[in-house]
C-alpha cells in the first residue's frame, strides 16, 4: 500500500509543478483552473493523510503552510550590491568611457533589461531544489522568507537539473494584481498599498505564507552569483540557462553593440512603460562578457560593470490616474 500511495503523491506532484509551469512561465495552460485545483486539493489531501510523505518541494507549500513567529537572518556570502545610478544619458556615456577605459574594450558587449520595480530576492537551490529564498536586507544580511518564495507561482521549486546555484531576482506584483488588492483592502476598510513595488514587499514579508499564496506575485531572475559545476562566460548565457532551469525570462532584455543602441532602448522604453502590465524605474546595462565583469570587479556598495539608467519621476497625469482607479 506504501510504495503505491507514494508513486501516486510522486506523480500528482510532477503533474502539478508540470501545469503550474504551463500556466505561470509559459503562460499556456494545458489544462481549466479547476482541473488544476482538483489536481492540488488530491494531492494535499493525500499528504494530510500520510505526513510521512510530506516533503519541502512539494508543490502544496504554494497555497502556503504554517504561519512563522519571525523570520531569521541569513548572511548573504555574496554580498547582494546595489546598483550605480546614471541620471542622464551623459551618465551612461561616462559609464562606457569608463568601462573601455578600464578593459581595453572600446567595443564591449551590453545586455538591457528592464529595471523591475520590486523587491530584490536571493534563491539558493540545492541539488535542484529550493531550500532558501531571503531578502536583500542590508546587503549582506538578510531575511529567510523561504515558506513565502515558494508559493511565487514562477519560481520553481525544483529546477530541470540538479544543480547547486544561487539566483537572484526582482519579486513584484502586476498593476493588474495590485489595482485589485487595493480594490479589496478598500472594501474591508483597510488602508491601501501606495504602490505595486510597496504591495509586493508587504506580501513577502508576511509571517503567514497563506497571504502571499493569494497575492498573485510573480519574478525575474536576473543574475547567477554562484553556479556549481558549470561555467557560464556571459550574462546572455546565464539568463537563457535560467529559462532552461524552468524561469520566467524578461521577453524585453537585449544585447547590444553599442552604447548608442542602449540610450536609444532606454528612450524607447521611457515612453512604453505605462503600457507594460508591470511597474519599472528605469533599465540596467550590464557588461555581458564575464571576464571583463572580473577585470571591473566591484566597490563595497556598487559593481562597475552594471549601471542603471532611472526615469526622471512619472508625469503627475498618471499619478493623478491612479489616485481616481483606487
Ligand atoms: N530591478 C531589476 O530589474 C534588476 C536589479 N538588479 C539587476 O542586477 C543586479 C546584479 C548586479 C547588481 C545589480 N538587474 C535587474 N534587472
Amino acid at each position: 500500500m506504501s510504495k503505491d500511495i507514494q508513486k501516486k503523491v510522486e506523480a500528482l506532484r510532477e503533474k502539478i509543478e508540470y501545469h503550474n509551469h504551463r500556466y505561470y512561465v509559459l503562460d499556456a495552460p494545458e489544462i481549466s483552473d479547476q482541473e488544476f485545483d482538483a489536481l492540488m486539493n488530491e494531492l494535499i489531501e493525500l499528504e494530510q493523510t500520510y505526513p510521512e510523505y510530506q516533503s519541502p518541494d512539494s508543490p502544496s507549500q504554494r497555497v502556503g503552510g504554517e504561519p512563522l513567529d519571525k523570520f531569521p537572518r541569513v548572511s548573504h556570502e555574496i554580498p547582494m550590491l546595489s546598483l550605480e545610478n546614471a541620471e542622464s544619458q551623459k551618465g551612461l556615456l561616462d559609464f562606457h568611457q569608463r568601462v573601455s577605459k578600464n578593459t581595453q574594450k572600446t567595443d564591449p558587449v551590453y545586455v538591457a533589461e528592464l529595471k523591475i520595480d520590486g523587491l530584490a530576492l536571493s534563491l539558493r537551490y540545492e541539488q535542484g531544489i529550493l531550500v532558501r529564498g531571503a531578502t536583500r536586507g542590508d546587503g549582506t544580511t538578510g531575511e529567510d522568507i523561504t515558506p513565502n518564495v515558494k508559493t511565487v507561482r514562477s519560481i520553481p521549486l525544483k529546477l530541470s537539473k540538479p544543480l547547486d546555484i544561487e539566483i537572484r531576482g526582482e519579486a513584484f506584483m502586476s498593476k493588474a494584481s495590485f489595482e485589485r488588492l487595493n480594490q479589496e483592502k478598500a472594501e474591508r476598510g483597510e488602508d491601501p498599498f501606495a504602490n505595486p513595488r510597496n504591495a509586493a514587499a508587504g506580501s513577502l514579508r508576511q509571517l503567514d505564507p497563506k497571504i502571499p499564496a493569494k497575492r498573485d506575485l510573480d519574478f525575474f531572475p536576473y543574475s547567477v552569483p554562484y553556479i556549481r559545476g558549470e561555467n557560464l562566460d556571459s550574462h546572455y548565457s546565464a539568463v537563457k540557462e535560467l529559462k532552461d532551469l524552468g524561469f520566467k525570462i524578461n521577453p524585453y532584455i537585449r544585447k547590444f553593440e553599442t552604447m548608442e543602441e542602449v540610450i536609444s532602448y532606454c528612450e524607447e522604453w521611457q515612453e512604453k512603460r505605462t503600457k507594460l502590465p508591470y511597474e519599472i524605474d528605469g533599465v540596467v546595462i550590464k557588461l555581458n562578457d564575464y571576464n571583463l565583469q572580473q577585470q571591473l570587479g566591484a566597490t563595497s556598495k556598487n559593481p562597475r560593470w552594471a549601471i542603471a539608467y532611472k526615469f526622471p519621476a512619472e508625469q503627475a497625469e498618471s499619478q493623478v490616474n491612479n489616485i481616481f482607479i483606487n
